[in-house]
């Protein structure tokens, strides 16, 4: 079987394809800069102030606003068939909603069925989102049983496929056990793969299932009582020393408590090179929410991990995404309706796990990130775009502005308000676990791509427009930290760097190109000294709420930008 192969209509090749954005403050994850956005054929052509620019370009006014790159969100499951349904997020509605909430790549998980070949699994996924993805998108692998089979059809989909990531479960039918972890673990160390991995001890967890249904808790309140803090905290340990036993870099995916992060922190502490990731679930809301009276309010709250019931944790996750000690956020946006989550009505262990997310990360993390004080604006980007650029390696084509980027970029409101609904998000699910959460923070304005595709506030997508984007192996980032310093975007774009070259994998307008002069403009940007963040020249003083009092907020011990030591 080929590559699918995406044929685009002819309106949309050429569509708005020149676009300037004009007086806002660039935020990349080490500067604020006060400079123009010239967008070309999807790529940022130009980047300064007093730009020479082709007449009948496209000008958005971003004064007052924050110019950021679009978000990537690592963690999705768009029509996810589990736990005996499939989830309602298909690969249009979720990356529609992707795109209405300020992200512009998802990374989607290719489930693979025990004993199925996983390169049938991927064209399967590939058939499901290519004609429906509304922006680029990646995917993962899920190893869900080992063979030699398996670690082969790993090679392939590295090396033919795009594919730079494996996930492999420590719970659920299809876990792995520690030696079948080992060996995958050590695969991808071969492979230059990123090795991920869900923490939790499927073990324990069928055992407490057990023991509480027999005592008759069979709501969802039972769901965390069966998978407490400490059984995802045993499995982040072990899966570290199982890493480090292998010398693979580990990923571990949603890191839900309080527990799970110092688990983390101390196997990095012992030398474990281990990147954590956590979600917007868990930052913006608790699983308080688990023991709410309504069975179908309780039940959509349900995902594994668990939301913790103690209140502290979404702050004291935000604080170690502050500090470095986790490193990226995801939505894990795998939804089922309330009808769905009936499944469970008698039954916890039945209730199918999984949340929406995927459209309110960006507005979630800001509110209870930077407006309430535990982030600065640059460390909002590297937590919700840069550093999954890098990890899955396609930065700097992706998770920053820069002369040869992708023009995904997202112009942002802090100033404005919105009020986080199931009635009005562009989701399929009926629920919305952060209903009625004001958020400050909107994605006035999200380009894709080059093309503007939410406009003012107003959903403008258009589907299948988003592109496949193969993901390399040997991430600088998780594989080479000293050369990934070099991988800082220049003046002369990022054609000069060894990343995914410009124009793979993107349809590119059949557009006339500019004069020369054009796109010679020098920019005003020049290099900065390693490790340092410019947030005191670049002024960030747009919004009332971003007083120097609020800026006085957790220090960054190692800051995105800064030295590559402190990351492991
Ligand atoms: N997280 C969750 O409950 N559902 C999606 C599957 C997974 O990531 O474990
Ligand atoms: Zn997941």
């Amino acid at each position: 079987m080929s590559t699918p192969v995406k044929k685009v209509p002819i309106h949309l090749q050429s569509a708005q394809n020149r676009l300037l954005i004009k007086n806002g403050k660039i935020v990349n994850e080490d500067e604020i800069v006060e400079e123009d956005v010239y967008i070309e054929d999807g790529v940022i052509k130009q980047l300064g102030r007093n730009l020479i620019i082709p007449g009948g370009t496209r000008v958005i006014d971003a004064r007052g606003k924050l110019v950021i790159p679009g978000g990537i969100d690592p963690h999705t499951h768009f029509e996810f068939e589990f736990m005996g349904t499939k989830s309602v997020d298909d690969f249009y509605q979720g990356t529609k909603a992707a795109v209405a909430g300020g992200t512009t790549m998802i990374i989607d998980f290719v489930f693979v069925k025990k004993g199925e070949s996983l390169i049938d699994a991927y064209y399967t996924y590939r058939q499901k989102a290519d004609d429906k993805a509304c922006c680029d998108y990646g995917l993962h692998m899920i190893v869900s049983y080992w063979s030699d089979r398996v670690r082969e059809e790993m090679s392939i989909l590295c090396s033919e496929h795009g594919i730079n990531s494996f996930k492999m479960f420590m719970a659920y039918s299809f876990m792995l056990n520690d030696s079948e972890l080992y060996k995958a673990f050590e695969a991808c160390r071969k492979l230059g793969a990123v090795a991920m991995v869900h923490a939790e001890n499927g073990s324990i967890v069928s055992q407490n299932t057990e023991r509480l249904l027999a005592k008759g808790v069979t709501g969802p309140e039972g769901h965390e009582l069966s998978r407490p803090e400490e059984v995802e905290a045993e499995a982040v340990n072990r899966a570290c020393t199982i890493a480090n036993q292998v010398d693979t870099p580990l990923y571990v995916v949603h890191v839900m408590s309080k527990s799970a992060a110092s688990a983390l922190v101390q196997a990095r502490e012992r030398g474990v090179r281990v990147i954590g990731e956590t979600l917007a679930a868990a930052l913006g809301t608790d699983g308080s929410q688990c023991k709410h009276p309504c069975f179908q309010h309780s039940a959509a709250h349900v995902l594994s991990p668990p939301l913790r019931s103690d209140p502290s944790t979404p702050r004291s996750l935000m604080i170690s995404l502050a500090q470095n000690d986790l490193q990226l956020t995801g939505s894990d946006n795998c939804t089922f309706n309330k009808t769905q989550k009936e499944l469970g009505i008698n039954d916890f262990s039945k209730i199918p796990n999984g949340v929406n997310g995927v459209e309110d990360r960006m507005s979630v993390i800001w509110e209870k990130g930077v407006h309430s004080g535990i982030l600065d604006p640059c460390r909002f980007v590297a937590i919700t775009s840069t550093t999954a650029a890098k990890v899955f390696n396609v930065y700097p084509r992706k998770g920053c502005i820069a002369v040869g980027s992708d023009g995904d970029i997202v112009i942002w409101n802090p100033n404005r308000t919105r009020v986080i609904s199931a009635k009005t998000h562009h989701q399929a699910v009926d629920f919305n676990i952060f209903e009625g959460m004001e958020c400050h923070g909107v994605p006035e304005y999200v380009v894709v791509n080059g093309r503007v595709c939410v406009d003012e506030g107003l959903v403008k997508v258009v589907e299948g427009y988003g592109n496949f984007v193969k993901t390399p192996v040997f991430p600088p980032f998780v594989y080479d930290l000293e050369n990934a310093e070099k991988l800082r975007p220049s003046n002369n774009g990022i054609d000069d760097l060894h990343q995914t070259p410009k124009g793979e994998d993107r349809k590119v307008s059949p557009t006339p190109t500019l004069p020369e002069s054009a796109v010679s403009t020098p920019s005003c940007k020049g290099p900065r000294p390693d490790g340092q963040r410019n947030l005191q020249d670049s002024t960030f003083s747009i919004s009332e709420e971003m007083d120097v009092e609020r800026r006085a907020c957790i220090r960054v011990k190692n800051p995105p930008g800064g030295k590559s030591s402190g990351f492991w």
